[in-house]
């Protein structure tokens, strides 16, 4: 049973409290996302670090931004790491994934909270509504974030959940079908469970965590949290094929006689966009790679890595 709760069914001073020994890290992948990331992080530094201090550290992992993403970043007063220069000894990769995978490099907490740089209707309560369950409920290690989605039928957006992520559990994993946005990028998690599990690369992220956690530590160890509302900015649809090839590429590679070796590191995704005279047909390669626990990687900089840092 996956246990729900809402952000304000605790105090953010009970959670201060009740935070103790534990170190937080608020961690936020961005590519390209030079227009939100400073609200992002300013609002965040100055309720949650500042004000009260329930966030140790706020990282912003810049996932091959070409635009001010990194300088926004930190002139907001986050830790800015590119993730190409984080443990170059493994290689780097496109993704976000990757950046959520090589933030443990550079992060200290024992809690990680994960957030979009892309939110537009969102709040600071976000964070503490995720930590909620992990700093209060000891028996469980990931939190989702739920959320209304503004618009006349709250249903703007959530394309890829709809049609690809919500199908594929009623199918294969019904027991994580309560979930309400299983690929929410808001996301709460202990580091002991998120470095012991493989991280695809890409956009699988979110839902590989939930079906590895499910069937390794039981769905008793999840929770979801109502955050209120959340918008964020929509991808075009083609790149949602892409994104949605990703997940089927890691859901695939879970099921029963495969494994993440057998499934193509990467797929050729053929698309056709209307044009003036004709359909045009596109072709893109759509990168599948997942990493190894990141917990097999953690001896010090430079020792050759013990195994395949990709699979
Ligand atoms: O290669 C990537 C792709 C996305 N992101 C970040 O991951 C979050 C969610 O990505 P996106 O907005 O593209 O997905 P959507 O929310 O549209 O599904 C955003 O903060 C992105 O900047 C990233 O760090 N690296
Ligand atoms: O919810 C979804 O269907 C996708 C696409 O969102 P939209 O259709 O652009 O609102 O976005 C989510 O999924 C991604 C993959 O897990 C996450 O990275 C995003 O954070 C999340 O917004």
């Amino acid at each position: 049973m996956i246990a729900c709760a809402r952000w304000d069914d605790w105090s953010l001073a009970e959670l201060v409290e009740r935070k103790g020994a534990h170190r937080v890290s608020l961690v936020v992948p961005a590519r390209n996302e030079e227009g939100t990331v400073g609200d992002v992080v300013t609002r965040t530094r100055e309720a949650l670090m500042e004000t009260v201090a329930l966030v140790d550290e706020l990282v912003v992992i810049d996932s091959d931004s070409t635009d001010a993403t990194y300088a926004v970043a930190t002139d907001a007063g986050a830790a800015v790491h590119r993730s190409k220069d984080i443990r170059p000894d493994l290689g780097s990769h496109p993704g976000k994934g990757e950046a959520m995978w090589k933030s443990l490099f550079v992060t200290t907490g024992d809690l990680i909270v994960f957030m979009d740089a892309d939110l537009l209707d969102w709040d600071t309560h976000f964070v503490p509504g995720l930590l909620g369950p992990l700093l209060t409920r000891p028996q469980v290690s990931l939190v989702k974030g739920f959320y209304e989605r503004p618009g006349a039928d709250g249903l703007q957006g959530g394309r890829v959940t709809e049609l690809v992520a919500r199908p594929w559990l009623a199918l294969r994993h019904p027991e994580l079908s309560g979930l309400v946005q299983p690929l929410a990028g808001e996301w709460a998690v202990r580091r002991s469970l998120f470095e012991s599990l493989p991280v695809p690369t890409g956009y699988a992220v979110e839902l590989a965590a939930l079906v590895d956690t499910a069937r390794l530590h039981g769905v008793e160890t999840i929770a979801q949290v109502d955050l209120g509302l959340r918008s964020h900015d929509h991808q075009p649809l083609l790149d949602l094929g892409a994104m949605a090839t990703q997940i089927l590429a890691a859901m695939l590679a879970r099921e029963p006689g495969l494994s993440a070796g057998e499934v193509a590191g990467e797929v050729a995704l053929r698309q056709f966009r209307p044009g003036e005279a004709a359909i045009a047909a596109e072709a893109r390669v759509v990168p599948t790679l997942e990493r190894p626990p990141a917990q097999d990687f953690t001896h010090s900089f430079g020792t050759p890595a013990p195994r395949d840092a990709t699979r």
